[in-house]
């Protein structure tokens, strides 16, 4: 059996990654959807562990040791099954998001990052949509959002503006697989052009 599609989506906080993961996943009958942190039992216990506790708990290495870990995990139980059965495989978030938060947001670990991948997990997504918008707008949606995890979003729009250009030049490094999508339209508007790039019918 050929092997399955690995589509991954990207972008800072609530600039609509898990809405156009769920968009697309519905237009996909094979679509396995799932997410990252997370997505598999291991990685949901190791997402509450580096997500919902202090802030100051890990220091930048010990968090991108926890973020790579879930990450071998959710390939080994979820994503590399399901592409083996030929599934399309639809993942909110992957290795850019290690890339442009551990890499380059508490001190620059894009070399141990880079060697870290290599070593342990070695899978890049086929696609990976970068949905990219202005940090501000994002930011009031995220806050508008009952129960979201406030971690990451806590650190504001400096952080989200640095994410911001990290996706965007990770876009630039892996032009073969990324495409820049503008998430600051109606839903419905930008999963139809996701939908277009992916040549899905009406
Ligand atoms: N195109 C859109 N226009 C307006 N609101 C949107 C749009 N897409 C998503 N939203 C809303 O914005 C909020 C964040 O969306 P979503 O959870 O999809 O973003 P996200 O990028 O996955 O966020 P996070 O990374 O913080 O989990 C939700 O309340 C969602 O309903
Ligand atoms: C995969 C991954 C995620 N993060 C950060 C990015 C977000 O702020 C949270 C996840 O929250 P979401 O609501 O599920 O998007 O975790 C990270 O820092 N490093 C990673 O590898």
């Amino acid at each position: 059996m050929a092997p399955g599609r690995f589509i991954t989506f990207e972008g800072i906080d609530g600039s609509g990654k898990s809405t156009q993961a769920r968009l697309l996943a519905e237009r996909l009958p094979d679509a396995l959807l799932t997410r990252e942190p997370g997505g598999s039992a291991g990685a949901e216990e190791i997402r509450a562990l580096v997500l919902n506790g202090d802030p100051g708990r890990w220091s930048a290495e010990t968090e991108l040791l926890l973020f790579t870990a879930a990450r071998r995990d959710h390939l080994e139980k979820t994503i590399e099954p399901a592409l083996a059965a030929g599934r399309t495989v639809i993942c909110d978030r992957f290795a850019d998001s290690t890339r442009v938060y551990q890499g380059a947001t508490r001190g620059d670990l894009r070399a141990t990052v880079d060697k870290l991948h290599a070593l342990t997990i070695g899978r890049e997504p086929d696609l990976t949509f970068i949905i990219d918008m202005d940090p501000e707008t994002a930011l009031a949606r995220g806050v508008a959002r009952p129960g979201a995890e406030r971690r990451f979003e806590d650190f504001g729009l400096a952080l989200q503006e640095t994410v911001r250009h990290g996706f965007l030049s990770l876009a630039r490094q892996f032009s073969e697989r990324c495409i820049v999508i503008d998430g600051d339209r109606p839903a419905e508007a930008v999963a139809a052009e996701i939908a277009a790039r992916l040549e899905l019918a009406d």
